[in-house]
C-alpha cells in the first residue's frame, strides 16, 4: 500500500535488511530463521500459519472480452461477477488483452530483477520513510513480525508520481515492459469497475468516477525466497488491501496466496493466463458492504521461490468515499462513514495490527 503518509503521522521507520541480504549473509538458513519473522501463537488464530493444508478456492474465471461492450454483456456474467465479489471478494479474468507470452515476459523480468547481485539492487534501495524502491516491509516497532518477502514498489500512474531512479536498468526491457503492462491494466481496471457497477444495477460510471481520471496505480513486485520454517513464517501477514481494486499477476508455478472465508484459509488456484482481481476496502465501503474486501495472506515454501506482481488502484485522494446513496435506505442502513484519503487511515490502523476498515464502520 502507499504509505507515503507515514512521516506525516509522525512515525519513524526502523531500518531493516532485505530477506535476500539476510540469506546472502548465511543467516536465516536451516532452522536459523531470526525470531522477528516468527509468528507466535499469541498473534492469534489468523496470524499464525497453520500446518494443515488449506483447501483450494472455487473462484470463477471471467472472460473480460464479454464485459467490454454492452451488447455482449449478459445477466449471467454479471451474476457470476456479483456472486464472486459478495462471497470471496475476488475472481480471475482471462481475455484481458494480454497474451500469455507477454505475462511470462513480465514474470521473467521480475525474476531477473530479484536475481541481480545484492550490491546491484542496492542502488534501487528504498529510503527510510519513503515507499518507492527496493526493500522489505516497513518496520515501525520492535514487536512487528516481519514478512518473509522483498519488494520493489513503484508508482506508475499518474506519471508525475514516477520516480524513475527506482526503475531497474537491468533487465534492459524492464521499464518499457512495465509501461506497457500498466497501460493494459488501466483498460482492465476501467472495464472491471464498470462491470462491478452494472452487476449492482448502479450507474455504469459510479465506481470509475470515484477512482477518478487521475486515480493512482502503484505496483509492488513481490519476491518470496524459500523459507525453512513455513510452519511459522509468512510471506505476507494477513491483510485486506486499502485499494478500490487490486490486480494481481501470480507466479506461474508456485502457489502461496490464501484467502480467508468463514474463518478458514483457502488456497488461490494458479491460472497461468489469468489475472486475479480482488476488491479493496474502498469498494467495500462504496458498495455498503455488498462487495467483500477479502483478508488474504501469503504462506512460505520450503524449497521454491515465488514471485508476484500486485497493482493497487487508489482513488484520487480528494474523493469522498462513502456508500452509494442508492444502496442506502431504511431497510439497509449505511454501514460506513465517509472517508477521504483512506490510505492514510489504512496505514495507521495496519501498523497497530487492526483492520483499517473498522475505522470506517458506523
Ligand atoms: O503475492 C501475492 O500473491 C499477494 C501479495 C499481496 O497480497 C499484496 O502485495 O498486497
Ligand atoms: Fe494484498
Amino acid at each position: 500500500m502507499d504509505m507515503a503518509e507515514s512521516s506525516a503521522i509522525g512515525k519513524i521507520e526502523l531500518g531493516s535488511t532485505t530477506v535476500q541480504e539476510l540469506l546472502a549473509k548465511g543467516k536465516g538458513k536451516g532452522e536459523q530463521v531470526p525470531d522477528k519473522y516468527i509468528h507466535k501463537v499469541t498473534d492469534g488464530g489468523i496470524g499464525a500459519p497453520s500446518a494443515s493444508s488449506a483447501a483450494l478456492m472455487d473462484i470463477p474465471v471471467i472472460d473480460l472480452g464479454l464485459l467490454l461492450t454492452p451488447s455482449s454483456i449478459t445477466a449471467q456474467q454479471l451474476d457470476k461477477l456479483r456472486s464472486a465479489l459478495t462471497t470471496w471478494g475476488c475472481f480471475q479474468v482471462i481475455n484481458h488483452g494480454m497474451t500469455p507470452e507477454f505475462l511470462d515476459e513480465v514474470r521473467e523480468m521480475t525474476k531477473q530483477f530479484f536475481a541481480l547481485p545484492v550490491e546491484e539492487k542496492q542502488q534501487y534501495l528504498r529510503q527510510v520513510n519513503d515507499i518507492q524502491g527496493y526493500g522489505n516491509d516497513m518496520v515501525f516497532s520492535e514487536q512487528q513480525t516481519l514478512d518473509w518477502s522483498d519488494r520493489l514498489f513503484l508508482s506508475v500512474y499518474p506519471e508525475e508520481h514516477r520516480k524513475l531512479k527506482f526503475w531497474p536498468q537491468d533487465p534492459k526491457s524492464f521499464s518499457e515492459t512495465l509501461d506497457q503492462y500498466t497501460m493494459k491494466l488501466q483498460v482492465v481496471t476501467k472495464t472491471v469497475l464498470e462491470a462491478m457497477a452494472r452487476s449492482l444495477n448502479l450507474d455504469v460510471n459510479c465506481f470509475r468516477d470515484l477512482y477518478g481520471e487521475q486515480g493512482k496505480m502503484d505496483v509492488r513486485f513481490n519476491f518470496y525466497p524459500p523459507c525453512s520454517r513455513p510452519d511459522v513464517v509468512l510471506g505476507v501477514k494477513p491483510h485486506a488491501d486499502g485499494t478500490i481494486i487490486t490486480l494481481l499477476l501470480q507466479d506461474k508455478q508456485v502457489e502461496g496466496l490464501q484467502f480467508l472465508k468463514d474463518d478458514q484459509w483457502f488456497r488461490a488456484p494458479i491460472v497461468p493466463e489469468a489475472l486475479l482481481i480482488n476488491v479493496g476496502d474502498q469498494a467495500e465501503i462504496l458498495s455498503n458492504g455488498i462487495f467483500k474486501s477479502p483478508v488474504h495472506r501469503v504462506v512460505t515454501n520450503p524449497d521454491k521461490e515465488r514471485i508476484s506482481l500486485a497493482a493497487f488502484c487508489i482513488p484520487e485522494s480528494d474523493k469522498d468515499i462513502e456508500p452509494f446513496e442508492s444502496l442506502v435506505n431504511e431497510s439497509t442502513p449505511g454501514l460506513y462513514k465517509k472517508v477521504k484519503n483512506y490510505v492514510g487511515i489504512y496505514f495507521e490502523y495496519y501498523q497497530q495490527g487492526k483492520r483499517p476498515i473498522e475505522a470506517a464502520k458506523i
